[in-house]
């Protein structure tokens, strides 16, 4: 897989560190333009600093997280990068594309499509775990990529669980996910089951061992760092089900050192509730997580008493 060269759009100072958005030329999402966010923390002029991917939820840009998620402070004083990718590809001119909020343009649902019609160029997957750390690396950008975890908002926290799961057994690309309102069954969320049935060939059958995340955590045997925030005031809670997925888990043997499921009373599915929790959540560090390293053994469950 090759990528054209970036091309920088804009460049703010923030927090000491860099936000930069730039664009290539996607090959995944099939040779469309694809624009993405980074933020560079002060000390990455000293050497490489982990690299933490946000994932945003439906209707949303590379924007969203980065303008409205309260991320950066934190991620600046802790050192480590944050990127923010798209959610779709964008100008794929697919017919329908453009009809409905929940799917297509602005819905990605961070899979790779194999129904004929989607699947040149909706392969969110494939961007976001491979295309884009690939671009990273090359642009020789002073991020460590050995050092990567995962979080995201509804849609992006269903990415975010799926693909930390799934590469568990092979590549341990992240070395945890958190979410904020995470879809996390998607296959028996109306979300879910529009997007499967549009994207995969085999519809939600298709999606069950691949991209439901309280399917892969029920099959996950491995030591897992997961941390899930929802409100009880969520207008899209029936779309979520986290109890599912934390049933799952414990069925599966995922203590609460290792899965970790947060209600918030009366909070909504909106910024403001990530934005909160955010607060709450004493350092970047705590969702990003990358205390798990072989030199440094795991330190989530401490981590997470500091933000109780
Ligand atoms: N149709 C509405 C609602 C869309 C919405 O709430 N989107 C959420 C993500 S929902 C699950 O993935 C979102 O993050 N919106 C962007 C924001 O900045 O709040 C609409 O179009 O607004």
């Amino acid at each position: 897989m090759t990528s054209l060269s970036l091309e920088k759009i804009s460049s703010n100072k923030h927090h000491g560190g860099e936000l930069t958005k730039y664009k290539f030329k996607s090959v995944a999402l099939g040779g469309t333009w694809a624009q993405f966010n980074l933020f560079t923390p002060a000390n990455a002029a000293q050497g490489k600093v982990p690299l933490l991917v946000y994932l945003a939820g439906l209707t949303c840009t590379e924007d969203n997280g980065a303008q409205k998620g309260g991320f950066m402070r934190d991620a600046a004083a802790e050192g480590i990068a944050l990127l923010f990718p798209d959610t779709s590809p964008r100008g794929a001119e697919v017919e329908g594309e453009d009809s409905d909020w929940d799917f297509g343009t602005g819905a990605g649902f961070y899979l790779n499509a194999t129904n004929p019609k989607y699947s040149t160029h909706y392969n969110m997957l494939n961007h976001v775990m491979f295309e884009l750390p690939r671009v990273i690396g090359t642009a020789g950008f002073p991020i460590d990529l050995k050092r990567q975890s995962v979080f995201g908002h509804s849609m992006g926290g269903h990415g975010a669980l799926t693909f930390y799961l799934s590469s568990l057994l092979h590549s341990k690309q992240y070395r945890s996910a958190s979410a904020f309102s995470p879809i996390c069954n998607p296959t028996k969320s109306p979300w879910g089951d529009k997007a499967f049935k549009g994207y995969l060939q085999n519809g939600v059958e298709e999606a069950m061992d691949r991209y439901d995340a309280t399917k892969l955590i029920a099959k996950t045997k491995e030591p897992v760092h997961i941390l899930i925030d929802y409100g009880t005031g969520d207008n899209f809670l029936d779309q979520l089900h986290p109890a599912a997925f934390l049933k799952a888990a414990r069925d599966a043997g995922h203590d609460e050192v290792q899965v970790r499921v947060r209600s918030h009373d009366g909070y909504d599915h909106s910024y403001y509730f990530i934005m909160f929790i955010v607060r709450i959540t004493t350092t970047s560090k705590t969702r990003g997580i990358l205390m798990s390293s072989p030199s440094s053994p795991c330190q989530l469950p401490q981590s997470l008493i500091n933000i109780s």
